[in-house]
């Protein structure tokens, strides 16, 4: 699994990645999220991995054990080198998940890497504690869901840059930190709350770094992806 910056591919067509992806040469990282997922369907995966970029297939799945193992069976089958849960799901649910992909990946084939999202990068300390009535504070809250997705022997969690080495020290190095909520210094923050830079996440120990609407919505996308890319790789 390439160590690029994932790019967010938030649309709402194949067409509308594709144009996108046109004016870059080099094969990337990027992400298909429930938006463009849910219109195209597995055919979006397979024309990435043929276009030779890594995919991470940001579906989310939370629901009982038995159902997200299935479902992990199915998604196994599509080619994605990274896929995920949510820890919320539970110890048991994020077991079944992964013996779901091991289930549905071919022999001779490495299975994807799954991780389980801790909290969002777009919830506060505040609204965690009024809306999940989890009296902690967030970070202890990410840590212990991280916690979790160990326990369950999972590869590692969805969090943002401002846990990830607390995260790092407690669940070890080999132990995925993907960190949404990037953002440059002067960029409109938009839905998200904990956010920060490329350059901080790879100082804060983030291993991957999300980012969407930071390029995708750049009036240069190639040039904010060099940026940043510049930004992660000057960092390590
Ligand atoms: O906690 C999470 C989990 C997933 N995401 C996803 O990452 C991108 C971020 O997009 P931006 O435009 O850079 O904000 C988006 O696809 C989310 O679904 C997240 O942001 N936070």
């Amino acid at each position: 699994m390439k160590n690029s910056p994932i790019i967010a591919l938030d649309f709402a067509s194949a067409g509308d990645a594709y144009q996108f992806l046109t004016p870059f040469e080099q094969s990337l990282f990027v992400k298909v999220g429930m938006e463009l997922y849910l219109q195209e369907g597995p055919s979006i995966v397979y024309k990435l991995k043929e276009m030779g970029h890594d995919v991470f297939l940001d579906l989310k799945l939370h629901d009982i054990p038995n159902t997200v193992g299935h479902a992990m069976k199915g998604l196994a089958r599509l080619g994605a080198d990274l896929v995920n849960v949510h820890a919320a799901g539970g110890v048991a649910m994020m077991i079944a998940a992964r013996e779901g992909l091991d289930a549905g990946t071919a022999a001779g084939s490495k299975r994807p890497s799954i991780i389980a999202v801790t909290q969002l990068t777009s919830t506060s300390e505040l609204q965690m504690q009024q809306e999940q009535l989890v009296q902690t504070t967030i970070d202890a809250s990410v840590v212990h869901y991280a916690e979790l997705a160990k326990t369950a022997a999972l590869d590692g969690v969805v969090c943002s840059v401002l846990e990830a080495k607390k995260i790092a020290s407690v669940c070890g190095e080999e132990f995925l930190r993907v960190t949404p909520g990037i953002r440059l210094a002067e960029g409109e923050a938009h839905d998200q709350v904990r956010v920060a830079t490329p350059a901080n996440a790879r100082i804060l120990g983030s291993s991957h770094i999300v980012v969407g609407r930071a390029i995708t919505k750049a009036n240069d996308p190639v040039q904010a992806y060099e940026t940043i890319l510049k930004m992660w790789e000057e960092n390590a």
